[in-house]
């Protein structure tokens, strides 16, 4: 029953509620659209089509593509379910198996419908509009606006937490390389719904590659050090606005931020050692100079959460505001903060963080190398198929 369970919830998080509703324990698929049926040259152009995506369309997507081919080609899945430690192929199985016995024609239909939705959000990410006031919507996973001289860059998962998966890293690297050329003075980054962010987001570890997780981790560790280096590099005035509970990665990089706005819901919590890893985002060198080598081993060893009280006593907290007035307060003092000169700001940013520079490209470099390790240990392996399996959470 616990393993039915789990895959219902695996294939939950992985189908596309616009088409299917699926119930536990039965799985009852009922579609809500039939009308439209895709000729085989049509589905032959949609497989095409996708190998000119010009975007990786992320997993989840990857899933949905993945499922629906088998199911339009070889029908519901009869295949021997995967062990547990074989997470990609596991996941894969989870995503076909739970169409169940949805018709070829239908699932040929859907893939049809899924990559031409994929094509067109991928497309338009590309598109920048020009001008002072714009509003970038061709982002997957943020929301980035850029107004009275602040680029604000929104975490948009609100669904999940704003966990960071593999997309919302590039996505996030691509939106601070464009703010830090764009005419916006300051770079604001704060998160949609009631958390600021819930960190890594756990299934980042479920889809290995034809090299195995060796392969997996060596690229995770790549992409780790490029998305910390563009904070470490980020060259003028860069905030963060807290507006709800702060997990892993979205904390430590905070000792990257020039300030840290926090409303008094915020909490602060790296359960590094719980989740069989080890500190990142240069909290290993920022956090001990931040706020005591004592206190930091209590957060990043001892996985201590923190209340933004205690976080701003500490000094990784700028200032906390009542949550009822905090985005009011926050952005008219932003707003004032944008009005000044913007050179000056980034002259004097540069000449406060830039002789800390290649010390933190260095710190950057071997926390990812041993998180490289940590990813592969069995401690960690375990912990995320305790939250895979929704037997922990934090
Ligand atoms: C080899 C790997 C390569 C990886 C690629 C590079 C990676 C770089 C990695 C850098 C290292 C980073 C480390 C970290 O950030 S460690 C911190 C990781 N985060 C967690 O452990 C948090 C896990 N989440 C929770 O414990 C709870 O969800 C939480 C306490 C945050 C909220 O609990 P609550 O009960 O309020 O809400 P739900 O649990 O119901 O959550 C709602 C849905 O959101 C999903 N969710 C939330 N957080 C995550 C997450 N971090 N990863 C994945 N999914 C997450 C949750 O599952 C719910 O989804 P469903 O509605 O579908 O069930």
């Amino acid at each position: 029953v616990a393993m039915a369970y789990l895959a219902w919830r695996l294939a939950q998080r992985w189908c596309p509620s616009s088409l299917q509703v699926i119930s536990f324990p039965v799985v009852q698929l009922h579609l809500n659209r039939t009308a439209m049926r895709a000729s085989q040259k049509d589905f032959e152009n949609a497989m095409n089509q996708v190998k000119l995506l010009k975007k990786d369309p992320g997993n989840e997507a990857k899933l949905k593509l993945y499922a629906l081919y088998k199911q339009a080609t070889e029908g519901p899945c009869n295949m021997p379910k995967p062990g547990v430690f074989d997470l990609i192929n596991k996941a894969k199985w989870d995503a076909w198996n739970a169409l169940g016995s949805l018709p070829k024609e239908t699932a040929r239909q859907n893939y049809v419908d899924l990559v031409s939705s994929l094509s067109s959000s991928l497309e338009s990410s590309s598109q920048v509009e020009p001008g002072t006031d714009r509003k970038s919507t061709g982002y997957e996973t943020l929301m980035v606006t850029s107004e009275d001289g602040i680029t604000k860059i929104m975490l948009n998962r609100p669904t999940k937490k704003n966990a960071l998966n593999v997309e919302m890293y590039h996505e996030i690297m691509h939106a601070l390389k464009a703010a830090s050329k764009d005419d916006s003075a300051i770079t604001v980054l704060t998160g949609n719904g009631d958390y600021y962010s819930s960190g890594n987001d756990l299934t980042n570890f479920t889809d290995i590659p034809p090299g195995g997780v060796e392969e997996k981790a060596k690229n995770g560790a790549i992409l780790l050090r490029e998305f910390v280096g563009c904070f470490i590099d980020f060259p003028k005035p860069l905030i963060a606005v807290v507006n709800g509970p702060a997990v892993g990665i979205s904390v430590t990089l905070l000792g990257l931020f020039d300030a840290v706005y926090a409303s008094d819901r915020a909490t602060f919590h790296t359960p590094f050692s719980h989740l069989g890893q080890s500190p990142e985002g240069c909290s290993s060198y920022t956090f001990p100079k931040i706020m005591s080598p004592a206190k930091a081993i209590e957060m990043l060893v001892f996985g201590k959460k923190l209340t933004a009280g205690e976080a701003c006593a500490q000094g990784l907290v700028t200032e906390v505001f009542p949550d009822s007035t905090f985005q009011k307060e926050v952005w008219t003092r932003l707003k004032a903060f944008a009005k000044l000169p913007p050179n000056a700001m980034r002259i004097s940013k540069e000449i406060i963080r830039n002789r800390e520079k290649e010390k933190l490209h260095a710190v950057n470099a071997e926390e990812c190398s041993v998180l490289q390790g940590r990813w592969l240990s069995d401690e960690c392996m375990n912990a995320v198929v305790n939250f895979l399996s929704r037997k922990s959470k934090l």
